[in-house]
């Protein structure tokens, strides 16, 4: 899954083991596809290398990732921090769309473990730093680094980093005419040697660990707008576990629990805090995720599913604190934010 300018590139055809597609589809914002050779860009949204010395066995980091995130602070980052464990870093990054400036010197950094929301105003540019650092835009000045490596071109660097990063949709983003098995499976049809009996026992471990069973030969349609997210979670985490090498994986939510009922919200908060490393699935195994980013207006979502904010205003972090901080800021951004009210800095 790559998207460049907005738009994201998918595998077109229907996926099946005996003619496993040479062509990626271009959906753009508006749903419609066109074909394009996959040799001209390839497909990287999950690719398998170990981790570096610096993290346990058991995936954890060796170095507490939030120590540094006790108060809230306007300063990006504790420079003085061990930067071992810093998976992603965003460092004085801008983005343009025409005469719309929307990023004005973002940085911030991602470390191993953590759970973190990017909150702010809409049209803030919060989105655009999720497909920044999923490697599906590039920043107009500034720089990338994933895992201390400047990113210099779009996904494929990606390969380089020893990091999957995963970026899951706000509109789940599944194939209408595929099955939820096709749809989970997806890259594995297109990207490995896998077998249809293997992948199909891959999908149906990866809808387990998201809480779902038995969904497999039901199309996007016949699913609740919850499923969908979690048929797309689904999506996020399979990976070819064949391959020898662990991977470290982030996972980047955009906005994954709008348009949901609140009962609906929770399942999915819980389910993001389920596959996180510290946290359990639905099957009861650990989950894989190292890091998460979510992307959310959501009060529920910001209390239940992340440990760390990252407040974007203006183009610019302008807060960072631990989500208890959040209510209890002093920051008048943060309190108009928090309390919805209309009287404050914040003009819409
Ligand atoms: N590909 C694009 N081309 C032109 N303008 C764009 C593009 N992508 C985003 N924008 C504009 O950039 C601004 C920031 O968009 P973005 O989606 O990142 O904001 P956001 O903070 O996630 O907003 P929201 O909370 O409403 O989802 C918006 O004004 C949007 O219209």
């Amino acid at each position: 899954m790559v998207s460049i300018s907005g738009s994201v590139f998918f595998p077109l055809t229907v996926p099946s083991c005996s003619s496993r597609s040479r062509k990626v589809a271009v959906l753009d914002a508006h749903n419609s596809f066109f074909c394009k050779k996959r040799d001209q860009r390839r497909i990287v949204v999950c690719n398998c290398i170990a981790p570096p010395p610096y993290f346990k066995s058991d995936g954890s980091s060796a170095v507490n990732s939030n120590d540094s995130f006790r108060s809230e602070h306007l300063s990006p980052d504790n420079d003085d921090k061990d930067e071992s464990d810093v998976l992603i870093e965003c460092r004085n990054v801008y983005k343009s769309f025409g005469e719309k400036h929307i990023l004005r010197g973002v940085s911030f950094k991602i470390r191993h473990g953590e759970a973190v929301g990017v909150i702010g105003p809409s049209g803030t540019g919060k989105s655009t730093i999720l497909k920044i650092i999923a490697g599906l835009l590039s920043p107009d000045k500034g720089e990338v680094y994933i895992r201390g490596r400047k990113r210099v071109g779009l996904i494929d660097d990606e390969e380089l980093s020893g990091l999957r990063i995963g970026l899951v949709f706000q509109s789940a983003a599944l194939f209408d005419s595929l099955t939820v098995r096709q749809n989970v499976g997806f890259l594995l049809y297109e990207n490995s040697s896998l077998s249809e009996d293997q992948i199909s026992e891959l999908v149906a471990e990866n809808l387990a660990a998201v809480g779902l069973k038995g969904v497999e030969d039901r199309l996007p349609s016949e699913l609740s707008g919850g499923m969908k997210k979690r048929v797309a979670l689904a999506r996020s985490i399979i990976f070819d576990n064949t391959r020898k090498e662990i991977e470290p994986e982030v996972l980047l939510y955009d906005e994954p629990t709008a348009g949901l009922d609140p009962i609906a919200s929770t399942v999915v908060e819980d389910l993001i805090r389920s596959l996180h490393i510290k946290g359990e699935d639905a099957s009861g195994k650990p989950g894989k995720i190292a890091s998460y980013i979510v992307v959310t207006h959501q009060h529920s979502t910001i209390r239940r599913a992340v440990d760390r904010l990252i407040f974007l205003y203006e183009g610019k972090v302008v807060w960072q604190g631990i989500t208890d901080e959040f209510t209890t800021s002093t920051n008048p951004i943060v309190q108009q934010f928090a309390s919805g009210s209309l009287d404050g800095p914040i003009r819409y």
